[in-house]
């Protein structure tokens, strides 16, 4: 079928060495549509990141198929933007100079990267700090530094890994926000594996629950929430604590299994 941003369908993923072999992903099927926000939560190691980088093509099928755009995926996808838990800056390079790396590497037109790459910074509140290096930078504008180099291109599917991790709570939920506007602004269809269930449910459109390894998805949780969202606003509504609770349930009931 056409039209769809990703699609999986009956994804097995199976890691072999001489001493174990493991299955990391076991026959999903996902289908994501252009502009939606997917958080796929579940528990550590339960082949989220497999996942992932299959989409990416950085990890091949065992068996089922991988699809971006309509296209087969084979091959390591370079149209697509990846954002890692660690920000994985240049240290000699100023944030702005660091952004541009993602044109340098494509041989991007200069002057089209430079704009785009001043509207990033405007878009993720970096004004200023565009000279800076990363170690003059705290972990949450790194982070945003990353966004930014992610976002260059103008990727049509964005594969976030735990990008808010290592971040202390306040930071996480202020780039949890920015994240929101800046999906709702470029349109660009987001992947995004969290540990975090709030996370997932502030900024998701849906929620994909997976299963302890074998990683399977156990359950699909619509978000019937606005598109545009305020931590404020979202934390008190009802539907938020339902869903929070929901996930909350399945991955309780899959850690016993
Ligand atoms: N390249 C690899 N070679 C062998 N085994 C691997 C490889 N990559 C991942 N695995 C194994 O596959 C399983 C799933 O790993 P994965 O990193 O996808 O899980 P995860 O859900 O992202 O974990 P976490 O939440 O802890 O980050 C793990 O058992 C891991 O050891």
């Amino acid at each position: 079928m056409s039209g769809a941003a990703v699609e999986l369908t009956g994804l097995t993923v199976r890691f072999v060495s001489r001493r174990r072999r493991t299955v990391a992903v076991d026959d999903v099927t996902l289908r994501v549509e252009p502009g939606e926000f997917v958080a796929i939560v579940g528990p550590s190691g339960c082949g989220k990141s497999t996942l992932l980088r299959a989409v990416a093509g950085l990890v091949p099928p065992t068996a089922g198929s991988v699809t971006l755009l309509g296209q087969p995926v084979t091959r390591p996808q370079t149209d697509i933007g990846f954002v890692f838990q660690r920000p994985a800056l240049l240290e000699w390079r100023g944030a702005r100079k660091n952004i541009l790396l993602q044109a340098e590497m494509r041989g991007l037109d200069r002057a089209w990267a430079a704009r785009r790459a001043d509207e990033l910074i405007e878009l993720t509140g970096l004004t200023g700090f565009e000279r800076a290096l990363p170690h003059e930078l705290s972990g949450g504008m790194q982070q945003r530094v990353a966004l930014c180099r992610a976002l260059l291109h103008q990727p049509p599917v964005l594969l976030m890994d735990e990008p808010f991790g290592a971040l202390d709570a306040l930071t996480r939920e202020q780039l949890n926000a920015e994240l929101n506007r800046i999906w709702r602004e470029t349109g660009t269809t987001i992947l995004l594996v969290t540990h975090s269930i709030a996370e997932a449910v502030f900024l998701g459109t849906r929620v994909e629950v997976m299963s302890p390894r074998p990683g399977r998805i156990v359950s699909t949780l619509p978000v019937d929430l606005p598109v545009e969202r305020s931590y404020a606003q979202v934390m008190t509504d009802e539907r938020f604590d339902r869903l929070s609770s929901s996930i909350r349930l399945l991955l309780g009931a899959g850690a016993n299994h």
